[in-house]
Formats: structure tokens, C-alpha cells, sequence
């Protein structure tokens, strides 16, 4: 167990390809929707939710990054403390799952070793003989980075809880055995680690200012079409 009035809140790169569906999944995580729309995401935006992992509480927040290589300076600052990350590709896109080994030395370079998934998103169109991806190929890509795999289709809502939910798990282990290890770090509200002091703060409201280290963070971005509340629902930090 964590130390009491400990709140845990673990920032989550969600990175690959263009299109690959990574808005969708954060939306589908946070706000249970889907839409079919593509708006390109332009820099990075995040959504947040709070689940609950062994008895702890967890705050997820989940970071959009631009898939698009134009963006790579503007989302290279955003790698920046992630502590768990998601590795997204396509069924209907080869070339995304190509990308995936680089995307992966990527987030080492900027923030080392860090729970990491792979996801093979849009299962729902398998059967699109054009995109079809093999599936050892991926379970093959899995093995050699030494990753969970799973596959999702945040447009049927399947499996998309279970990435989230692996990631908080494998993360608090971390956690708890650093903490064993260095007893001191779980005092500080150090990023790096990812727990924050809420004592003073009231956990139940949902404009409380229990993650104000996190205002700092909050992302500009802006959408191709219609601009739109990136928080919708979700709390905002
Ligand atoms: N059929 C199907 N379509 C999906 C799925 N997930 C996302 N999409 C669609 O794929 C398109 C791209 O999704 P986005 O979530 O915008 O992709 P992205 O990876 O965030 O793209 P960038 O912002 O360019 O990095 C949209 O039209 C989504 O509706 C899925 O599981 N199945």
C-alpha cells in the first residue's frame, strides 16, 4: 500500500502513426465515445481518468501526440516526464506498423524505459483484405521489444479498457518496488515517480485544484476542423 493522502497520477504518451486511432482511444477511454471524424491532432492534448487499481486510486492522464511528422518538434517537449506509454498502429496500415520500431526509439531516447504496450487498433477491419496485417508478425514485434500486445478496435470498445488498466498495474509494481527501494521519493511530489501530496486538497470536487503541479503541463492545441473542448467530460486539471 501506498502511503495514505497519496494520490498516484501517471502520464501516458499515446504515440504512432497518423490515424491510427489515437484520439479515438483516449476519447473511447475518458469519455466513452467514438466518432468517425478524422481531425488531425496538431501538437498535444490530454484527457484524464481516474480508475482504480488494486485498492489504489489512479489518475491517468493520457497524452495525444500528433502522429504526423510535421509536429515532431512541437510533441518532442511532451515525451517529457511520461512515466507509461502506448505504441498504436493499424490493421489497415502497414506502414504504421513498420513505424512502430521507431516510435519506440523514440520514447526511449526522450524517456527511457517506461511501461510500454504495443496495440494493434482496428480489429473491427480485420476483414479488409487490402490492410490485412499478419498476425504473427506482430506477436513477433512484441516478443523481440518485449511488450504486452494487445489488439483493439476502439470502434467496437474492445480492449481498449484493458491496455489502461495493464499499464496503471505494471506502473503502481514499479512504483512500489522503487518506493521499497528508496523509501525518501515517495515524500516528494517529484514528476518522476508520479505521486502527488493531496492532502490539502479536496479529492471529491471535481474543479479542485488537487493536481495544480499538472496546470504547468497543459497542452495548446488546436484541431484542422471545428474547434472543441479537448476536456469534454473528464475533469479538468
Ligand atoms: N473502423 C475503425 N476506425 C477507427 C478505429 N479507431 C479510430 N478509427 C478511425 O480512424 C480515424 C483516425 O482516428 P484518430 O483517432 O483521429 O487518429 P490519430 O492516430 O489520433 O491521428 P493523428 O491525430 O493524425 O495522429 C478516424 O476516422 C477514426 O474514426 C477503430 O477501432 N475502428
Amino acid at each position: 500500500m501506498l502511503e495514505e493522502d497519496m494520490e498516484v497520477a501517471i502520464k501516458v504518451v499515446v504515440v504512432g502513426n497518423g490515424a491510427v486511432g489515437k484520439s479515438s482511444m483516449i476519447q473511447r477511454y475518458c469519455k466513452g465515445i467514438f466518432t468517425k471524424d478524422y481531425k488531425k491532432t496538431i501538437g498535444v492534448d490530454f484527457l484524464e481518468r481516474q480508475l482504480l487499481v488494486n485498492d489504489e486510486d489512479v489518475r491517468l492522464m493520457l497524452w495525444d501526440t500528433a502522429g504526423q511528422e510535421e509536429f515532431d518538434a512541437i510533441t518532442k517537449a511532451y515525451y517529457r516526464g511520461a512515466q507509461a506509454c502506448v505504441l498504436v498502429f493499424s490493421t489497415t496500415d502497414r506502414e504504421s506498423f513498420e513505424a512502430i520500431g521507431s516510435w519506440w526509439e523514440k520514447v526511449e531516447i526522450e524517456v527511457g524505459d517506461i511501461p510500454t504496450v504495443l496495440v494493434q487498433n482496428k480489429i473491427d477491419l480485420l476483414d479488409d483484405t487490402h490492410g490485412r496485417m499478419d498476425h504473427e508478425e506482430a506477436e513477433g514485434l512484441a516478443k523481440k521489444l518485449k511488450l504486452r500486445f494487445y489488439r483493439t478496435s476502439v470502434k467496437e470498445d474492445l480492449n481498449v479498457n484493458e491496455v489502461f488498466k495493464y499499464l496503471a498495474d505494471k506502473y503502481l509494481q514499479r512504483l512500489k518496488r522503487q518506493t521499497a527501494e528508496e523509501p525518501e521519493v515517495v515524500h516528494t511530489t517529484s514528476n518522476k515517480i508520479g505521486v502527488f501530496n493531496t492532502t490539502s486538497s479536496n479529492l471529491s470536487s471535481q474543479n479542485s485544484s488537487n493536481g495544480r503541479e499538472v496546470i504547468s503541463l497543459r497542452p495548446n492545441k488546436q484541431r484542422t476542423k471545428k474547434s472543441k473542448n479537448p476536456f469534454g467530460s473528464c475533469s479538468l486539471l
